[in-house]
């Protein structure tokens, strides 16, 4: 992980998060000894907490991995919580230190500073340029409609179609972050040095 990440309070934030959770887990184990105590209610405010500490630490690891590279992290978290929440698919690499060019299939050039609203708009359903992945570099949305190269390593625990599996496949011959929203699901993940994250934008 790049160093910086360190110092981020969002960091401290994370753990103090971390620490309500453990404290709230071990009132329920106290709470499960008396008979008298319904614990139901307790579980759902559980689940609240622990979507918020996932959500934090998706801006967290994103802005960790991207801050070197791009200012627009925080351009690109909210561009996906919008896809996500209208089930736009999307693909969306972000370069860091790697050349890209031996592994993409080139698509439609683009060369826009980026912004969530420009980004979003290539997504939308039916658009000219919505299949394929979108290439970002620095601050510019540098392509769109590229081809990325799948991967082939069997994924046995979830079938994974494949938007993700070049996500996937990118990842594994490079440093970018590859970031993917399903459209049958609406889930976002993103996927480094060959891993697929789940990656919660609420
Ligand atoms: N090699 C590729 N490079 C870039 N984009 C790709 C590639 N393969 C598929 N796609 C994109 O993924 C879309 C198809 O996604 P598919 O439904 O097969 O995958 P999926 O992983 O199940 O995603 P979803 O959950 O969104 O359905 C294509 O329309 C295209 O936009």
């Amino acid at each position: 992980m790049d160093s910086q990440c360190d110092f981020n309070p969002l960091k401290e934030e994370l753990k103090s998060q971390l620490q309500r959770i453990i404290q709230r887990m071990q009132q329920s184990l106290q709470e499960l000894e008396q008979d008298d105590q319904c614990l139901l209610n307790e579980f759902e405010q559980l689940s609240e907490e622990v979507s918020r500490a996932e959500s934090l630490a998706a801006s967290f690891y994103l802005k960790c991995y991207l801050s070197s590279y791009t200012d627009k992290y925080n351009d690109i978290s909210h561009c996906v919580r919008n896809l996500s929440q209208r089930r736009h698919g999307a693909l969306i690499v972000v370069r860091r230190e790697d050349p890209l060019e031996p592994f993409i299939t080139p698509g439609v050039p683009i060369r826009a500073n980026l912004s969530h609203s420009l980004l979003e708009s290539v997504f939308v359903p039916g658009g000219p340029l919505h299949d394929g992945a979108v290439l970002i570099e620095g601050d510019e949305i540098v392509s769109a409609a590229n081809v990325l190269p799948l991967t082939t390593t069997v994924v046995t625990e979830k079938k994974l179609g494949t938007r993700h599996r070049a996500a996937l496949g990118l990842s594994e011959r490079c440093d970018a972050l590859v970031i993917v929203v399903s459209e049958e699901t609406g889930r976002a993940s993103f996927s480094l040095n060959g891993n697929l994250f789940a990656f919660a934008v609420r």
